[in-house]
């Protein structure tokens, strides 16, 4: 157990925790933009919209338990979810791809991996994922779905390549519409497993053995 590095993440993950609870107010200004059009990326460009600490703690233990080295996360925010992938890798001796449309919240994103001592553990991707990710050659021992729901059917497709008999995949936002169109699609192919967390917020999904 590497207990300095993981106490720097912990501290900045209270910080960032603190923070993130201003998102109600930061998100009705998305959300009122939402009402003469459809949602952009951009509309919650000051919002972390991350998962709870319970999540994190999960894909940690995740990572840890399975002795997952190579991560891909669609969704980077501010990069709490990225920080507890942080904490599992460190223990495995891997890394982490991550993504992030938003320019500027990529950039705080890589300030606060450098305030926890993890950037060297972390590529950050900036742009579309589609593109950033495109032609991607790279093991994936867990693939972390987190961004905007209409592209986890694409990206998925896209990166099945990359999966091995021992993948697994988290889909945050399960329980959204757009995912549960993505999850009823990739079940027809009769290749993988599903198991729900937290009351179908969250799903796993898993290679049939
Ligand atoms: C729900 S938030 C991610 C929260 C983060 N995983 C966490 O728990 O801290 C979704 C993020 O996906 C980003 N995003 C949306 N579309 C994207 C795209 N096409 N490529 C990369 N990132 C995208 C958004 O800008 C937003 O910051």
């Amino acid at each position: 157990m590497k207990i300095i590095e993981q106490q720097n993440i912990e501290n900045i993950l209270e910080q960032l925790f603190k923070d993130a609870k201003n998102d109600y107010f930061k998100m009705i200004t998305g959300i009122t933009k939402g009402i003469i059009r459809p949602f952009k990326p951009a509309d919650f460009k000051n919002a972390y919209l991350s998962i709870s600490k319970l999540q994190g703690e999960e894909l940690k233990e995740i990572i840890i338990n399975n002795d997952i080295k190579n991560v891909v996360e669609f969704g980077t925010s501010f990069g709490i979810s990225t920080l507890f992938l942080a904490q599992g890798v460190l223990e495995t001796n891997g890394n982490i791809i991550t993504t992030e449309l938003i320019e500027s919240k990529a950039k705080r994103a890589i300030e606060n991996f450098k305030n926890a001592g993890v950037y060297d553990l972390i590529d950050v991707r900036i742009g579309d994922a589609l593109e950033t990710l495109r032609n991607f050659n790279g093991n994936i021992d867990l693939l972390f779905l987190d961004g905007w729901k209409d592209l986890y059917l694409p990206l998925f497709q896209m990166l099945a390549y990359n999966f091995n008999s021992n993948t697994i995949i988290y889909v945050d936002n399960a329980d959204m519409s757009e995912p549960k169109d993505f999850l009823k699609t990739i079940a027809k192919t009769g290749k993988y497993d599903f198991e729900s967390k937290h009351d179908g917020k969250a799903v796993l999904i898993t290679l049939k053995k």
